[in-house]
């Protein structure tokens, strides 16, 4: 075990600071690399080695797999025993862990499930065909993002009726059933014992305010609570916080507003930048050297950032060696983009002898990761992608997944949904439309009409009957073996006994072959789950605990053969945190990063620190590349290399001829290349961002009404008429989000142009 001495011999002056104030809440905001993350390992080594039982401190990370590294740090630091009994994950591992424990008390029972955004969307397109609503109008994609924005600024389905008032006014004219939709939504979920993500957040605030003993409870078991990456906290998230540390106030948040990438999310970077208000006693540091990147990389990703207006001035600095400037890598086509990358690699690889795992391609969305694995393939170059398609949501490993969740309970409709007829049992789809009218009628779960269909009148023959009621035994009498076996021994005997065997069995065809294989790694990965849990010295680990486990992970845990040398693939959202000797920033083309659904100065903001996140991986060598032409939607479109490359200091990247010559010039409006096409929206690049629509007081709604503004505005619309309590009327002229609040611009008449943010002004809509 490491002395305290020498603990803090690791750390520079400020850093160390940071680590030993514990006597309040305190705040670090720094710059990417500056050592946040360390400063919150350090600290826990720090506390625990002060006494601290490790049991009594809790703290927060983005993803499963930064909870992992932080605490084998820690374990490496001050040995294994004591890092063993943290409380550290993602918030949502550990307040579902949490919520387990209390399901009772608030209506549901510790083998809940956790339905995924897949089974979210199907739960919510039976409401709508339900509802005999149009899914035109009524997108499920569009009515799921509103519950979850509802959902992370702690609007449950009961109160959103009260709180709509602000936000009916477009909700009235588009889509006036969505708060219906919310609320058998939430009925569906409650029948079914599911919890979808966002709930875990809802349903822990729920808890901690309805039972103040278990809030009590929790705020005395845990002694300190630290919080990564708390620039991109939503309300939800912050507020359960505070609620934990509202007695002892021994918390310790760290973060970088320049890296505030989730606000589609919900992410509100007020919850760190009001931490001071919150918190009134906290303590702000600062730290300024980077010690992951070299000088020109830390030159260029200041120089980017300062391109941006919203931002709290830092100053960060290297000393490590000045570095390579900055490649540009320019391809003619998105194929020719993975070639050169792929070569780039290995080009490296040989010279530098870098492992694989020492790079990563980094891109605005998953889609574009296609080109970059054939060319990868093609030089036998190992790699591994996160987020995408993940292992968990094949097709074959769903199926079994149902399994396991139906088994455990009972009443998860989507998972019975999925596992009644595969493999086929002879129960169609009309039975199943026929089950769930009938579960809906009675209000009861599908579970229960198929456990007795003749008591619930179900409409069907005597031989489906029965195959509905063998079925139910089926699934009943191993839910009473899920009792006695551990997670392992019971997946086995549920891919024997369903008949799931047989049916790959009698198939050869190569695709099969692949899903048993991937049927068996699912066994392995149960195998070794419970063997860790056993190491870590717990007893009955179930499948409960391996679903929540599974059903939880993000983006970057998808993957848990880590130690192979292999290249990284993945979105730079998913890249937050992490960093790389090489770090190839792929697809910078106008429309693609920015992406081009950016639609004001702010989303474009936040498309910079995108970038910023991207640029700041790197450790030695930063590539980025652009193809001068990609298929779209089947269609091959000219593009412009993004204007955040003009953004970086000329002196840092080594721009080719062409790019200069580019960018001299007016950029063009996006050609086609197949003259017969219909008209492309128009690229970005013709002209400056536009900002809000801004509009005169007399505009028509229609014209007013533009589908950004109606998602993103939560509630008033440009063009509407209100009324201020103290300005009288007006008509909004603009509406823009200013640190995750709304604010409108408001004209008057007599008494002026006001901007008013809404959640303050109490605005009555008037028209
Ligand atoms: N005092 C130090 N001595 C040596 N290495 C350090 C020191 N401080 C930080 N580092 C190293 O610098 C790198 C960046 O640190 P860390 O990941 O904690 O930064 P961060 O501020 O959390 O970055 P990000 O904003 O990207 O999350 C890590 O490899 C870390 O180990
Ligand atoms: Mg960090």
């Amino acid at each position: 075990m490491i002395s305290l001495e020498a603990l803090l011999d690791q750390l520079n002056e400020n850093q160390k600071e940071a680590v030993v104030y514990n006597d309040g809440p305190s705040l670090v905001i720094a710059g990417a690399g500056s050592g946040k993350t360390r400063v919150l390992t350090f600290k826990i080594a720090y506390l625990l080695l002060n006494g601290y039982h490790p049991s009594t401190i809790l703290a927060l990370t983005f993803t499963n797999k930064a909870a992992r590294e932080m605490k084998r740090r820690i374990a490496d630091l001050v040995g294994h025993e004591r890092a063993r009994w943290l409380w550290m994950g993602t918030f949502h591992s550990i307040f579902s862990r949490m919520l387990r424990a209390e399901a009772e008390r608030i209506g549901f029972t510790r083998d809940f499930t956790v339905y995924d955004a897949s089974d979210s969307r199907s739960v919510l397109k039976s409401i709508i065909k339900e509802m005999q609503l149009d899914d035109k109008v009524y997108k499920p994609g569009l009515i799921q993002s509103r519950i979850s924005y509802a959902k992370n600024n702690l609007i449950t389905a009961s109160s959103y009726e009260t709180y709509a008032d602000l936000l009916k006014s477009d909700a009235a004219q588009r889509i006036p059933q969505f708060s219906r939709i919310y609320a058998e939504y939430a009925y569906q979920c409650r029948k079914a014992n599911a919890m979808d993500f966002d709930d875990m957040l809802l349903y822990a605030n729920i808890l901690f305010r309805d039972f103040p003993e278990v809030l009590d409870d929790y705020r005395s078991r845990f002694q300190f609570i630290l919080v990564d990456e708390y620039q991109d906290t939503n309300l939800a998230q912050h507020i359960i916080v505070k609620r934990l540390a509202e007695i002892h106030q021994r918390i310790a948040v760290v973060g970088d507003d320049a890296q505030s990438i989730y606000s589609f999310r919900g992410a509100n970077i007020d919850n760190i930048l009001q931490f001071k208000s919150q918190f009134p006693n906290s303590k702000l540091f600062k730290l300024e050297q980077n010690y992951r990147s070299t000088q020109n990389i830390v030159a260029a990703a200041n120089s980017l950032i300062q391109k941006n207006k919203a931002q709290i001035q830092k100053n960060v600095f290297s000393e490590k060696n000045k570095g390579t400037r900055i490649q540009l890598i320019s391809a003619l086509t998105d194929t020719e983009e993975g070639y050169l990358v792929a070569k780039e690699v290995a080009d490296l690889y040989y010279q530098e002898h870098d492992p694989y795992s020492d790079f990563a391609i980094l891109y605005r969305t998953n889609a574009q990761s296609r080109n970059f694995e054939e060319a990868l393939r093609e030089r036998n170059i190992p790699y591994r992608i996160y987020g995408g398609l993940s292992f968990y949501q094949r097709k074959e490993i769903r199926d079994v997944l149902a399994y396991f969740r139906l088994i455990v309970n009972p009443s998860d409709s989507e998972a019975l949904k999925r596992c009644i007829n595969y493999p086929a049992r002879g129960i169609g789809e009309t039975t199943i439309n026929k089950v769930s009218d009938s579960a809906r009628q009675n209000q009861v779960s599908l579970w229960s009409v198929i456990g007795d269909p003749q008591f619930f009148q179900l409409p069907v023959n005597k031989p489906t009957a029965q195959k509905l009621l063998n079925f139910h035994d089926m699934i009943y009498s191993l839910s009473v073996e899920a009792q006695k076996l551990d997670a392992y021994e019971l997946a086995v005997k549920i891919i024997k006994t369903v008949g799931i065997n047989e049916d790959m069995l009698e198939d050869n065809a190569v695709e099969t072959l692949s899903r048993r294989e991937n049927i068996q790694e699912l066994l392995t990965g149960i195998h070794e789950f419970c063997e860790q849990k056993v190491n870590e010295g717990e007893t009955q680990i179930g499948l409960t605990d391996f679903l929540s486990e599974v059903s939880l992970l993000t983006d970057q845990d998808m993957d848990t053969a880590e130690s192979t040398d292999k290249l990284t693939m993945m979105t730079i959202h998913a890249a937050k945190g992490l960093e790389f000797r090489n770090v190839f920033i792929v697809g910078m083309e106008e429309d693609l990063f920015p992406s081009g659904y950016v639609s004001s100065d702010r989303e474009l903001e936040e498309e910079r620190r995108l970038f910023y996140v991207a640029l700041t991986r790197a450790e030695e060598r930063c590539y980025i590349s652009y193809a001068k032409s990609r298929f779209k939607n089947g269609q091959l479109n000219f593009t412009h290399p993004s204007r955040f490359l003009s953004d970086i200091d000329q002196a840092l990247i080594d721009l080719p001829a062409d790019f200069r010559q580019a960018h001299v010039e007016q950029p063009k409006p996006l050609e086609v290349y197949n003259k017969n096409m219909p008209p492309q929206r128009p690229s970005m690049s013709s002209g400056p961002v536009s900002s809000w629509k801004r509009l005169t007081p007399g505009a028509s709604k229609e014209e007013a009404s533009s589908d950004t503004v109606y998602q993103s505005g939560g509630g008033v619309t440009i063009g509407n008429k209100v009324y201020h309590e103290k300005f009288g009327t007006g008509v909004v002229l603009a509406l823009e989000q200013m640190d995750g609040n709304w604010k409108a611009n408001i004209d008057f008449g007599d008494n002026g142009t006001r901007a008013l943010l809404l959640k303050y002004a109490k605005l009555k809509i008037l028209e």
